[in-house]
């Protein structure tokens, strides 16, 4: 199950996105926004970061505008490793070495046909662990330093 929010920003997109997970099997929990009306990006991100560290939901997909307001509110709630992506390569790098659980998108930045690319190659890369692993608890030790 992935958990899925936006801002008003980016609502159809995240409509959008929805529609290319379903046809693609993939089930999806959407924590707003519900429509296009001026919202505010720190509550979707939160719903959905508070979302994957419950275990509600194994992953989330987060976008607004630029995706970086709410991949900032998502990577607040401790345990959160949330990437910006406009390109395949970060995605799939940011899932093999740093283990990212939330990936966020711009809908004022890419097009709804890269995004599908993005999140392709987010969801079908798997963590390396090894070397890697020593570095995410280090950032779990800057969180625990809070
Ligand atoms: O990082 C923030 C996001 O891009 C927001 O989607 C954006 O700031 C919303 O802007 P506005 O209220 O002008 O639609």
């Amino acid at each position: 199950m992935i958990a899925i929010g936006s801002d008003h920003a980016a609502f159809e997109f995240k409509n959008k996105i929805k529609k290319y997970l379903a046809g693609k099997g993939i089930e999806c929990k959407d924590y707003g926004c519900d429509d296009t009306n001026r919202t505010d990006y720190p509550i979707y991100g939160e719903a959905v970061a508070r979302a994957v560290t419950k275990g509600e939901c194994e992953r989330g997909i987060v976008c607004c505008g630029t995706g970086v307001g709410i991949s900032l509110a998502a990577n607040k709630v401790k345990g959160i490793r949330a990437v910006v992506c406009s390109e395949v390569y970060t995605a799939k790098l940011s899932r093999a070495h740093n283990n990212t659980n939330i990936l966020s998108l711009g809908s004022r930045v890419v097009t709804i046909e890269r995004a599908k690319m993005i999140i392709d190659a987010w969801l079908n890369t798997e963590y390396e662990g090894g070397r890697h692993e020593k570095r995410i608890k280090m950032i779990s030790k800057i969180e625990d330093k809070n």
